[in-house]
């Protein structure tokens, strides 16, 4: 089969949300359509309001869309699934279970014998760097460190599809750096489907194989950029800076170029 002919693994058909608020009916998404072949990774980029979680939403199966539709693997979405997992901002580890047990968590509703379940709990914590702290708490933990367990969580469920909403927004430079490396790297090895929400540009350019444009009022897919960059992407290369520019001029952040004053 051609790439082109591959089914979609994630497909939104001219969906359409609304939310009533304060009795006034507001269109949230507008007419949006797009889709993800199985082991892409694709950001959604958009101010803030454009409605990119609610994308996000809609595809987990936590909001059902107004109009059009949601297919996963060509089935419709009903309701969450375990097929599919969502990694938050704010880690959502549990304070009194130890790292270990947060990454357990996840697989508790699957059947596996405890020791089974301690294995894979203990093999993506390895992936993360993080087996010297497995019987640590998430107090006694850095940001980072955090949202490792949350990502080592999600990968031991293993889920065909990660929704990622703002994941290392709350973490500084070096870290989300770290953590970006980390994901783009297990991604590639466990071959998962990741949707990524996030407001940073450069975290898009360096992840994504597919960044959608999102405007507001209503929301709606504005700009569909393919990064033809192999991955590890060094962010500092003309090439990177090229299609970084190209978002920028969609958000209309660029200066139009000046003319001289003078001729030489
Ligand atoms: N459950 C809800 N009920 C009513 N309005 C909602 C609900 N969820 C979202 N909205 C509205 O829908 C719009 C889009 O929200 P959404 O959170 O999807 O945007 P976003 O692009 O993810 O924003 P941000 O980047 O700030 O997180 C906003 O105007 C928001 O107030």
């Amino acid at each position: 089969m051609s790439k082109e002919t591959v089914q979609p693994f994630v497909e939104l058909k001219q969906v359409n949300k609304y939310f009533d608020t304060e009795g006034k009916r507001n269109l949230v998404l507008g007419n949006i359509s797009f889709s993800v072949k199985k082991g892409e990774f694709v950001s959604l980029l958009g101010e803030s309001g454009c409605g990119k979680s609610t994308v996000l939403n809609l595809i987990g199966g936590f909001e059902k869309p107004t109009a059009g539709q949601v297919f996963l693997d060509g089935k419709p979405v009903q309701e969450p699934g375990r097929h599919c997992v969502m990694l938050f901002q704010d880690y959502g580890l549990l304070p009194w279970r130890s790292v270990l047990k947060n990454v357990e968590l996840g697989l508790e509703p699957i059947s596996l014998s405890p020791d089974d379940r301690r294995e894979r709990a203990m093999d993506y914590l390895r992936l993360v760097g993080l087996e010297e702290n497995i019987s640590q708490f998430p107090y006694e933990l850095s940001g980072g460190m955090k949202q490792r367990v949350a990502i080592a969580r999600a990968l031991a469920m293993r889920p065909e599809l990660i929704l990622m909403d703002e994941p290392f927004a709350a973490l500084d430079t070096f870290n989300r750096y770290y953590l970006q490396d980390e994901l783009r790297r297990l991604q590639e090895q466990e071959g998962t489907t990741i949707i990524l929400v996030t407001h940073d540009i450069d975290e898009a350019v360096y992840l994504s194989d597919r960044v959608l444009i999102m405007k507001t009022h209503p929301g709606r897919i504005n700009k569909r950029l393919h990064i033809e960059l192999s991955k590890p992407r060094d962010r500092s290369h003309g090439d990177f800076q090229y299609y970084r520019r190209i978002i920028f001029e969609a958000f209309q952040f660029t200066q139009p170029r000046q003319q001289p004053d003078f001729q030489i």
